[in-house]
This record gives structure tokens, sequence and C-alpha cells, in this order.
């Protein structure tokens, strides 16, 4: 028999059925409430509970996934991009600012990540050069700077000139400050090119600084490394923020992710990216741009803060060979 006719057949069947038990109830004379819904259904008190505990879990599941789903990815770690963006409104203040600065003015402000600007081989050394020169000093606190412009280095609550101690003042080899030059200039290229900014309009300012960042508990305010915040209103001089990370997120640390806000559109929707060795994310640093690192969990996370200005009052040069 084909299958829809034994189909139809039982449809009419749990019909009829169904009928059945209604006749059923309507031929009943004994004296019974009268409920405008049908009969109120009578639970135990162990069925009450594994219901409101099913509830509960229903519950629980949709508020778990609508969390998961409030962060989107700009760019995950085991991914590698040769370009990913994201184009913004610039913040009204932050496009007042730069359009005074002839050829810096990005046409729409927003965030790039690339993995193919800095080589693998190039963020190793920087790697190197930061762990080499970092260890000279450190904070006790989570996060320790070493800035290779003006020499300042974290040491324990306070930072101290690298270059003044006798084993800083080699700690940097000409190769090395050679490849940190070559990063930063194809770094500003890059910008310029995806902001459709002119080069010459860039100029490299303070502070640009290698970053260190682990658990432990904070000492001082500069320990607190994951407020949200705006680099144009932290460090004034910044037009263009550009990052470099010299290690993997996952791999050499749990935590220690960077999140864009996006409370302005009222979506309360975070972009992230996740660190990469040698990936490079560049923004415009207005208050288009709000962001946080995330709190590191476990193990050590390493980036440098390349800045730039369209100010050539705010500019600085790169580091020499001591
Ligand atoms: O290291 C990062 O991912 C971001 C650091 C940062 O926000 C900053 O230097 O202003
Ligand atoms: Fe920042």
């Amino acid at each position: 028999m084909p299958s829809s006719s034994v189909k139809k057949r039982n449809t009419e069947k749990s019909i009829k059925n169904e009928n059945k038990s209604e006749e059923k109830v309507d031929n009943s004379t004994e004296e019974k409430p009268k409920y405008r819904y049908g009969p109120m259904p009578k639970l135990s008190s162990q069925r009450m509970w594994s219901r409101s505990i099913m509830i509960l879990g229903v519950l629980l599941y949709v508020w778990w996934t609508s969390k998961n789903e409030s962060d989107q990815i700009l760019a995950k770690q085991k991914q590698l991009y040769d370009k990913r963006y994201q184009m913004i409104d610039c913040d009204k203040e932050f496009l007042k600012e730069i359009r005074e600065y002839k050829g810096c003015a990005p046409r729409k402000c927003g965030r790039f990540i690339s993995d193919q600007i800095v080589t693998a081989t190039e963020a190793e050394t920087l790697l190197r050069l930061a762990q080499k020169a970092m260890s000279l000093g450190g904070s006790h606190g989570g996060a320790t700077i070493l800035d290779l412009h003006s020499g300042a280095l974290s040491h324990g609550d306070k930072f101290i000139n690298v270059y003044s101690l006798e084993s800083g003042k080699k700690v940097v080899s000409a190769a090395e400050l050679a490849i940190y030059k070559i990063v930063r200039k194809k770094i500003q290229e890059a910008v310029a090119s995806f902001f459709n900014v002119n080069p010459e309009s860039l100029h490299l300012t303070h502070p640009t600084f290698f970053s260190r960042l682990n658990n432990k508990d904070p000492k001082t305010p500069h320990d607190e490394y994951w407020h949200e915040h705006v680099d144009k209103e932290t460090y004034e001089s910044f037009h263009y923020t550009t990052l470099v990370y010299l290690n993997d997120y996952e791999v050499d640390f749990k935590g220690g992710r960077f999140f864009f806000l996006e409370n302005e559109k009222k979506t309360h929707k975070n972009t992230t990216v996740e660190p990469r060795k040698g990936r490079v994310s560049m923004f415009t640093s207005g208050a288009e741009n709000p962001h946080f690192v995330e709190r590191v969990s476990v193990g050590t996370r390493y980036a440098i803060t390349v800045s730039f200005t369209c100010d050539k009052t705010k500019a600085i040069v790169d580091p020499v060979l001591k």
C-alpha cells in the first residue's frame, strides 16, 4: 500500500479516536467544575520540579547563546588574512581635527588587519629583542613597557632608562634595529595605502612601545592594561594607531584578545581581534574606535604599539644604535 494512504488512514484513525474521547467527556453525567480552557492539569510536585528545571535550562541556553553571539570576530588567530577590514564613520571631533592636516585625513575611518605586512622572521626577531631588553627590568604588576626611542623600561613600580644601564647600551643590535625600522616603514606605507592618505603626511609619534602582558596582579595604574579607552584621549598626538602582535593567542597565552567596543551603535556587540604572530592591526585613533585588551589569564603576550600622527611637531625619529 502506498505510504501516503497509510498515513491518511492513520490520521483519520487518530481524528476519530480524538472524537471518541470527546464524546466520552460529553456523555458523562457527573457534576464537574467548568473551566473555560478545559480542566486544569494536575501536576505532582516532582513533575513541577522537573518542568521548572527544564524551563530554567532552556532560559540558560538562550541566554548563553545570545551572550556568545554578541561578539563578532574580525580576525581569528588560526586564519591568515591578506586584508580584513571594517569601515566606520569617523568621530566628528576627530574628523574636524584631522582635516587640518593636508593629505592625512582618511576618506573613511575604520580598522584593517593584515598578516602580510610583517614576516614571521621579522616578528620573531622583534620578539627576541623585546624579551632580551625586558629581562633588564620588568614591572612587578602585569604590564611591562619598553620604549626603544626614549629608552623607558618598566622596572618594579617605576620606569628606568634602559640606555643608562651598562648592559642596556648594547641590548639592541644593529641588525635588530634595522628590522625595527623596516617594519615601521612597511606599516606606515600600509596605513597610507589602506586609508588612502599620503605616506609623507604620517609621522611616527610618542609613545611607540613594546608591551609584555601577563596575569600578575596590578601594582600601579600602568599595570591595568584592560581598561576601555580611546587612543586620541589617552595619547593626544595619535591619529592612526597600529599594533604588531609578536606571539599567538591560545598558543602562547590565553585571554589577551583585543576588543573594539561597538556601544555607539547601541548593538552592544564587540569586535574582536585575536593576536597572531606578525599580525598588524591598524585603526583610526578617534572616538570611533574605543577599545580594550582582555586580561591575560595564562602565559605572556607580546605586542608593539606603533603610533602615527599627522602633526609634524609631534614627530619622533627612529631609535639609533647606542
Ligand atoms: O596591545 C594591544 O592589543 C592594544 C594596546 C593599546 O590599546 C594601546 O597601546 O593603546
Ligand atoms: Fe589603545
